[in-house]
């Protein structure tokens, strides 16, 4: 049989209707959900990610301000920042594009971020309310590799998930979302010996690795499911497509698969957070 393409562009499109209507819900009460992002830097790839946000954001009647910081801002300057966009109660959600200049204390920066408006579950309280289901926003791209993985009713159960990656946005949370699904989880990283062994293990192999066309075909256990994360220069993915195609039972393209998804978690994640602010402030004025 054929493997099944699962194909992000319907999933983000399905996320998106369901938004449509929950933000028409909002305005009529007043609120505009609104998304915040913060570039620092002139990374090409990264302005584009942005603009994509942004447009998402105005096709769905929500708003959203983009912050540009030149390359040389200080990891000082950026805090202040945030911290305004931190106390502009028309923001809901906060979004700091990474990678940001070396020079910038990144964790410092993601740790700024309000928990209630940390939208892109950067913040390492985030990642630990993720991790224990407490009820935080987990990163987007995890949350992508979720949603895809419930529409098409993907079984995780006692599967062995092989996570190829540990960055703080994608490796290390999906591998916490995995295992609060029950999978059993192998996290391997540019350490991991005999990594191809590993991969022939895996029921669902996640590739997040950064290195286009890493994850190779013959490593591949006959039936596994591959979802492919990488966003490389070019929109080539970190597996090697034309080789994991005919070896997987499903698999993401690159472009088309985890991306569009992505974008669309980071706006359902924002509508939430408006929807949360905005019962919070009514507790308190009934309090008050
Ligand atoms: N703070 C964050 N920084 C970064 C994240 C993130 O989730 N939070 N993710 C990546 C990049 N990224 C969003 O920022 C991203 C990359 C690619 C896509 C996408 O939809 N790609 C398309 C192809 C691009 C195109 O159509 O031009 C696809 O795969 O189909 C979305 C988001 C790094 N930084």
């Amino acid at each position: 049989m054929n493997p099944l393409i699962l194909d992000g562009r319907k999933v983000a499109q399905s996320v998106k209707d369901e938004l449509m209507a929950q933000i028409c819900e909002l305005k009529g009460k007043g609120v505009t959900p609104k998304l915040a992002t913060i570039l620092v830097g002139n990374d090409e790839a990264s302005k584009t990610y942005v603009q994509m946000k942004a447009n998402t954001c105005h096709k769905l009647g929500m708003e959203s301000e983009r912050v540009f910081l030149p390359e040389e801002t200080t990891t000082d300057e950026l805090l202040d920042v945030i911290q305004r966009l931190n106390s502009d109660h028309q923001v809901h959600g906060i979004l700091l594009q990474h990678p940001v200049p070396s020079h910038i204390d990144e964790r410092k920066a993601f740790d700024e971020i309000a928990l209630e408006k940390d939208v892109d579950g950067v913040t390492s309280h985030g990642f630990g309310a993720t991790t224990f289901q407490l009820g935080a926003y987990p990163c987007c791209t995890p949350a992508a590799i979720l949603q895809v993985i419930d529409y098409y009713n993907l079984e995780l159960e006692g599967k062995h998930a092989v996570i190829i990656g540990r960055s703080p946005i994608l490796g290390k949370p999906v591998s916490m979302m995995l295992l609060n699904r029950n999978a059993t989880v192998t996290i391997c990283h540019s350490r991991t010996e005999n990594l191809d062994q590993i991969v022939k293990q895996a029921d669902v192999v996640v590739a997040a690795v950064g290195r286009p066309k890493f994850v190779k075909g013959e490593w591949l256990k006959e039936g596994s499911i591959v979802l492919d994360a990488g966003y490389n220069p070019g929109n080539i993915g970190d597996a090697d497509y034309e080789s994991c195609y005919p070896k997987s039972s499903a698999i993401t393209p690159v472009p088309g698969g985890i991306g569009p998804v992505t974008i669309s978690m980071l706006l359902k994640h924002t509508v939430e957070a408006a929807q949360r602010q905005l019962n919070t402030t009514k507790t308190h004025s009934n309090v008050s």
